[in-house]
């Protein structure tokens, strides 16, 4: 059977746009994948000039590049360059759209791409708040379409691994969990304009480095066979102002799963994290530490717990799974988004909308303890 061929249709030409669209590009037999074929049909910009250079910089890759396959085997023939958005969401050669502009316009593009009846993947954080996430699942739902987070994580190799020691109940009954994602970022060092900085665009540590954290705390709580607590609260949290923008600095906030444990989840824009213990489960038999960095990890340990209090885990393992080499570790959700649309599915399981609402209400609640401007804003659900 000739494998399944998506049509993407790319909004916006910023850093992330250009590593999904070379992934879209790479062969992707490097990663074990023939039931998928991935094509390239249109970039939009809000100027034409950027989205045809975008294209001229994929199209001319190097002979040592990975997506160079791509270019060579057809996958961004008959590709267009777009001014504006909405021509891509109106290609009838486009199928799925891939939403990549800052957090602050994703409720509108998506919104847009979906009643324009064009399916699409979103990154992460979905939406501002949770009035708008809900608003596109809704539309999604009337229309049949598909609709994504873009957690790339969750589809990573280490991910399905973890899933298995999780699912085999060797590790037992969580008691503790942690995650974190900091990065010494030097905010000082940027303009005020950058879209980690600027409130007006969804900027802020909670926004763009709070959805690792909780991938971590999906992967290994709220999916663990000990869990029964499908709406688990933030109990408290903080923020620190970054005064010069006024965004948050960092976000740190405490999460109860009824009846299991607590979690503690923190972000940083100006302070390094942990390294080999970014998210950690604390279990009755041993302990789980993924390393960093939290959105690419590639390697996991299991370790006994303390010698008075050892269980039935003895042994430190440690487990390495990588992302397929000439891959950036963006083409596994790429996949995902195509095998459901084959499938005729509108959702994930693997990212299931549920799991994005969690963790979009957990943003909601932060920001609105939180000491920034955002704390006051409403999305543009309604609107
Ligand atoms: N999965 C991952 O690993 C990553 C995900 N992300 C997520 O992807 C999204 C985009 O991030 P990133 O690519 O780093 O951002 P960039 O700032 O590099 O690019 C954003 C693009 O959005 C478009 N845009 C639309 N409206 C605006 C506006 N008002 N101001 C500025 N740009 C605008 C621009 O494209 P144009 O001019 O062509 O219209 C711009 O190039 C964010 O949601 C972020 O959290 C980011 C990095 C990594
Ligand atoms: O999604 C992301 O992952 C990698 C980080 O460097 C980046 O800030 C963030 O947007």
């Amino acid at each position: 059977m000739p494998p399944y061929s998506l049509r993407w249709g790319i909004i916006a030409t910023g850093s992330i746009s250009s590593e999904f669209a070379r992934d879209l590009l790479v062969d992707p037999a490097t990663r074990g994948v023939s039931d998928i074929s991935h094509n390239i049909s249109a970039v939009g910009s809000r100027s034409v000039a950027s989205a045809q250079k975008f294209i001229n910089s994929l199209s001319s890759a190097s002979p040592s590049e990975g997506w160079k396959w791509g270019v060579e085997n057809g996958k961004l023939e008959g590709i267009r360059a777009c001014g504006s958005y909405k021509e891509v969401y109106d290609d009838p050669n486009v199928d799925v759209i891939y939403v990549s502009t800052p957090p602050s316009a994703h409720h509108q593009n998506v919104r847009d791409a979906l009643l324009a009846g064009k399916h699409v993947l979103c990154e992460k954080p979905f939406t501002f708040d949770l009035e708008e996430l809900d608003e596109l699942i809704a539309i999604a739902k009337d229309k049949n379409l598909f609709l994504m987070e873009a957690v790339w994580t969750r589809f990573h190799p280490l991910a399905a691994e973890v899933a298995k020691v999780i699912n085999s109940g060797k590790l037992g009954k969580p008691q503790r969990f942690s995650a974190d994602f900091s990065m010494d970022w030097k905010p000082d060092n940027e303009p005020a304009s950058h879209r980690m900085l600027d409130p007006a665009l969804g900027g802020g540590s909670l926004l763009d480095m709070g959805p690792y954290p909780s991938v971590w705390a999906m992967l290994l709580v709220q999916q663990n066979p000990h869990n029964r607590d499908q709406d688990p609260q933030v109990l408290f949290s903080h923020q620190t102002l970054y005064e010069r923008t006024q965004i948050d600095l960092n976000s740190r906030w405490l999460v109860q799963w009824k009846d299991l444990c607590q979690g503690l989840l923190l972000s940083d824009l100006s302070a390094f994290g942990q390294r080999e213990a970014t998210a950690v489960l604390q279990c009755e038999e041993g302990d789980l530490l993924s390393h960093y960095p939290p959105y690419k990890a590639e390697t996991f340990s299991i370790i006994p717990r303390p010698d008075r209090f050892a269980g039935s885990i003895t042994q430190k393992t440690t487990h390495h799974h990588p992302i397929a080499q000439g891959n950036n570790g963006l083409s596994y959700e790429a996949d995902e988004v195509a095998r459901c649309l084959r499938d005729g599915k509108i959702e994930s399981e693997k990212m299931p909308w549920a799991e994005s609402r969690i963790v979009q209400g957990w943003f909601d609640v932060v920001r609105k303890q939180g000491p920034t401007p955002l704390a006051n804003v409403k999305g543009t659900a309604g609107q």
